[in-house]
């Protein structure tokens, strides 16, 4: 992953042309019935086909059996998943031999010792993606909550595996996170919305604009 843009929770052929448009590397589309970003799998597979060959196309799930990702597999073709769950390294390890796509497997973060899980999955993500905790309580999505950690944790952080930084990027604060962090890959799904599920093409063109700018600033 390189000066890498995803744009998540896309669920519109409006929203996902604006972020064709804009450039962005990867679009993600959400499997998971709790979110406000769900697509269904009839929606997913026309989203998919219309990005195909313009950006790669990443099918986000939350501890799914095998037979709800078989039914992704086969409506929306997707390039990767995204695994944001509670998924074990042996479980991401089995779905990517499973499925014959690369795996981002997302991890949370609030403090140091959060980062202690990163060696787990080095042999079974192909990359990772650090995105904040989620809030405690009953109903709270496991991401897409529009919640940053404290990017300072990533300085110096040297994986064995690429990573994308996640959570609570927006067009105003994303040129910062990555010039603090030296991160080669940003992904944001609520920062470029006007409330949850709505996604503005004002601010994913910006969103991008300003990733792309941060990136050259760094070369
Ligand atoms: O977007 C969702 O509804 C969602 C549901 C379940 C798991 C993850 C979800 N979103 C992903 O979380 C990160 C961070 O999002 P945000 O930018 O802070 O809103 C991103 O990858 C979303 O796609």
């Amino acid at each position: 992953m390189d000066n890498l843009v995803k744009i998540c929770g896309l669920s519109t052929p409006e929203t996902l042309d604006a972020a064709l448009s804009a450039g962005a590397d990867w679009v993600g589309f959400v499997r998971f019935a709790r979110s406000p970003r769900h697509v269904d799998l009839d929606v997913g597979r026309e989203l998919s086909r219309q990005a195909r060959g313009r950006a790669l196309r990443v099918v986000l799930l939350v501890d799914a059996e095998d037979t709800d990702i078989a039914d992704a597999v086969e409506a929306l073709q997707p390039d990767l998943f995204q695994l944001h769950g509670h998924e074990t390294p042996e479980r991401v390890a089995a779905i990517r031999k499973a499925f014959g796509r690369p795996v981002v497997k997302a991890l949370g973060v609030a403090e140091a010792p959060d980062l202690a899980a990163v060696e787990a999955y080095e042999h079974a993500a192909d990359h990772l993606l650090l995105d904040a905790k989620p809030p405690r309580g009953a109903g709270a999505l496991p991401g897409g909550n529009g919640l940053s950690f404290d990017w300072r944790l990533l300085v110096g952080l040297d994986p064995g595996l690429s990573f994308m930084l996640s959570g609570g990027l927006n067009p105003d604060n994303v040129a910062e996170a990555i010039r603090l962090t030296g991160s080669r890959a940003v992904d944001v799904s609520s920062g470029v919305e006007v409330r949850p599920g709505i996604k503005d093409p004002g601010k994913i063109e910006a969103f991008v604009k300003a990733a792309r700018a941060a990136y050259a600033d760094r070369t």
